[in-house]
């Protein structure tokens, strides 16, 4: 998984204005050219969105959803010079201390 979000990342890379993204041709340029209130918006939409469906328990809609959802983050990461291999680590963080939290409760 990390991997195909690693090359999705490399993608929407390409497309930031310094890198000649065209907004005309690409609509993550015309995202991160309008600047951070257009994915932040979306973001939003998304997130509701993916509430809806999961509310409504449609499996096909909450995969799309999240996929909408996902994706408008990894260009708001990008927008901040961040990549989803620093939020994936973040997670291996947690899961090594959610190791640590159930070893230090079990008695000696
Ligand atoms: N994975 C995606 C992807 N997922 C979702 N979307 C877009 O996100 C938007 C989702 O918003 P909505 O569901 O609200 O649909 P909409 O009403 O058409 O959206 P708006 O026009 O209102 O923004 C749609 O325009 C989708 O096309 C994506 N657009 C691009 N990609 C990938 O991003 C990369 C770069 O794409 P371009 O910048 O278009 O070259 C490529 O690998 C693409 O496959």
């Amino acid at each position: 998984m990390s991997d195909f979000l690693s090359r999705l990342a490399d993608t929407i890379a390409t497309r930031r204005p310094e890198n000649g993204g065209s907004p005309d041709a690409s609509y993550v340029a015309r995202l991160l050219s309008k600047g951070p209130d257009s994915f932040l918006k979306k973001i939003g939409e998304e997130a509701t969105e993916t509430v809806m469906a999961a509310k409504d328990g449609d499996a096909d809609r909450i995969v799309s959803e999240t996929a909408d959802l996902w994706f408008h983050c990894l260009v708001m990461l990008d927008f901040y010079k961040l990549r989803p291999e620093q939020v994936i680590a973040e997670l291996a963080r947690r899961e090594g201390l959610s190791g640590l939290e159930e070893k230090a409760s079990r008695p000696a």
